[in-house]
């Protein structure tokens, strides 16, 4: 009968679970040996691991199929059969699979070890992208310096990659066939579990979008005043050069020369850093003070010994910050070449959120221990870091001094937010919406490079700083393109962070919706137990629960939402608008002088 069925169903799920963890935790140990010191023996060991366990996937697949879990009663089990049912890049062939691996493991191989000459100093060629390349876009105010540092590293890191990346989009939507998805971006919206996720996307877009406008106006003219209007129009896009990143995805290193109130002290942190000898194990040890005021997980003892914290210098590693849990219930690290920054600070909480929450569903069924969607994975660190980064917090941990907070002080604060926050939108929405042009078959590969500028023109209001053909790749130039890391999930944590952060706030009574002694940008949670103690119930819960379920026990909200992010810069939008106003700067962007397609 149904009942001892589904008893037999569970016994079997439940070991099912335990061999998976097991798999899971070798795995991930031969993908730490390979990208913490990247060479051939170590790649193919790793692929060999991953055949191996594929095939010993495919085996269990074989059994799991056979259940009629359907029909069971209880919820958490017919979950856990709807995860196992579905068998991943495993259901290839195995010379395919292969084929796969090497593919993505070859863009990312390129992308970690590619070297550019110095413009400064042609005959020196051993720049990195971190921490060489990074630096020079962090400081640099010479337009031609950052127009060759631009060219060089695209053609380096993305024009390269172009005969592996044309090859990983046909082998991965061959697996997504045999997962009985129309193609890789069906697969990947189909993580998120709802039916309408590229439409929520676009309407989120349309919600933010005017505030994106009046800082891109408000930030072109504040460019064109420093480099004039032969490098920066009056009515186009803006030089993505010129914006302080390598992919134009934060504006922060242009918040000297860029912010309203000049004379109101830089709110700049690095220099404090700097001049305080902050160590990377500082800025870790730090943010595990952080989440300990919360009531939260303090790292493990493994963490501590395990972690790479600072590149190497006797072997080539994978730079590009990650967090790591090898589903043994103790062991987890970061991998991060981390530089004593205001950006590195952010970033280190960004990663502290993944192990925290790591820790937190660690007693979950290992098919469980995941974010809620990967958007919540994303956003954990970030929503700390939004209390780490006011004002009080700043004062708290003497990285600013005392400064009243006056209005024009506040419109510098809430500025240096919005040219981190407002602007990675538009950025990440072309990422994947590009992506899933290229899946659809929508972007053949000999309009790649031409379709995806056309994209960061209509979205972000940005354009290259000399002519691309399609002898260029720029979009793998960005290490999530090189190494097939999805990136809705940081549009989405972009937007839902801001609707955790008020929550957290409200719970620690440092936020109270007009009583404007408690303002949403001054807000700090930490040592608030209330806070961190609401937090840990959603993370505790993994992705047991459809993520609506996680975010209603944080926020009460069932939907991502844009109206977090609008209230909190709700006094920067007005500010700007009065601003562009004032000035009378074009609201918007006509397209450029080239047609891309
Ligand atoms: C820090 C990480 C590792 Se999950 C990252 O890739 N982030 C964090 C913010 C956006 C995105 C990026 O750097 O492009
Ligand atoms: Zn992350």
């Amino acid at each position: 009968d149904l009942e001892a069925l589904e008893h037999e169903g569970r016994e079997y799920i439940m070991q099912l679970d335990v061999a998976t963890g097991m798999r899971k935790h070798l795995a991930i140990l031969a993908e730490w040996e390979y990208t913490a010191n990247i060479t051939k023996e170590n790649e193919d060991k790793w692929i060999q691991v991953r055949v191996d366990l594929s095939q010993q996937e495919k085996r269990a697949w074989e059994e799991t199929k056979m259940y009629r879990w359907q029909d069971f009663q209880d919820f958490t089990l017919r979950r856990m059969f709807k995860k196992y049912t579905q068998l991943g890049v495993s259901a290839l062939p195995d010379d395919k699979y292969k084929m796969l691996m090497r593919s993505v493991s070859g863009m990312e191989a390129n992308y970690a070890t590619a070297k550019i000459c110095s413009y400064k100093n042609a005959s020196k060629c051993d720049l990195a992208l971190e921490p060489d390349i990074t630096e020079i876009f962090a400081t640099s105010q010479d337009p031609e310096e950052l127009k060759d540092t631009w060219v060089q590293w695209h053609k380096a890191a993305g024009a390269r990659a172009r005969a592996n990346f044309t090859e990983y989009v046909n082998l991965y939507n061959e697996a997504a066939h045999l997962n009985n998805f129309k193609d890789v971006a069906e697969w990947w919206q189909s993580e998120y579990e709802v039916p309408d996720f590229e439409e929520q996307l676009a309407k989120l877009w349309s919600d933010v979008k005017p505030l994106y406008e009046q800082l891109h106006a408000y930030v072109r003219k504040r460019l064109r005043d420093k480099y004039g209007d032969q490098i920066v129009s009056a009515r186009g896009p803006i030089p993505a050069h010129l914006l302080g990143n390598m992919w134009a995805q934060t504006w922060n290193n242009i918040e000297s020369f860029t912010r309203p109130y000049p004379d109101k002290k830089e709110v700049d942190i690095t220099q404090s850093m700097k001049e305080q000898n902050y160590t990377a194990l500082k800025m870790f040890q730090m943010s595990d003070e952080f989440f300990r005021s919360l009531n939260l997980t303090a790292m493990p003892e493994k963490f501590w010994n395990n972690s790479i914290i600072e590149k190497p210098n006797d072997r080539e590693i994978v730079c590009h910050a990650s967090a790591w849990d090898f589903f043994d219930g103790e062991d987890f690290r970061i991998k991060m070449c981390t530089s004593v920054n205001r950006e590195h600070f952010r970033t280190v909480h960004h990663e502290m959120g993944h192990v925290q929450y790591y820790l937190q569903y660690k007693n979950q069924p290992f098919v469980f221990r995941e974010g809620a969607n990967p958007g919540f994975h994303e956003a954990v660190g970030d929503t700390i870091a939004l209390s780490v980064s006011s004002p009080k917090h700043l004062r708290r941990v003497g990285l600013t001094q005392g400064e009243a907070e006056d209005e024009q002080t506040e419109i510098n604060q809430l500025y240096k937010m919005g040219i981190d926050k407002i602007v990675f939108l538009p950025f990440a929405y072309t990422l994947d919406l590009f992506r899933y042009g290229v899946f659809r078959g929508k972007t053949a590969p000999e309009d790649y490079n031409c379709h995806y500028w056309k994209l960061r023109e209509e979205l972000q209001g940005v354009e290259p700083p000399v002519n691309r053909t399609e002898e260029d790749f720029d979009a793998a130039a960005k290490y999530h393109v090189s190494a097939n890391v999805e990136y809705a999930r940081y549009y989405v944590s972009f937007l839902i962070q801001f609707q955790f952060h008020r929550a957290l706030c409200q719970l620690a009574g440092e936020y109270v919706p007009e009583d404007f002694t408690k303002k949403l940008v001054d807000c700090d949670i930490f040592e608030s137990v209330a806070a961190g103690n609401a937090l840990g119930n959603m993370l505790k819960m993994g992705s047991s629960k459809p993520w609506p379920d996680a975010m209603e026990v944080l926020t009460g909200q069932r939907a991502m939402k844009a109206d977090g992010l609008l209230e909190y810069f709700r006094p920067l939008h007005d500010w700007l608008k009065a601003e562009n106003q004032r000035t009378g700067e074009f609201i918007g962007w006509e397209s450029s002088k080239t047609q891309y397609c």
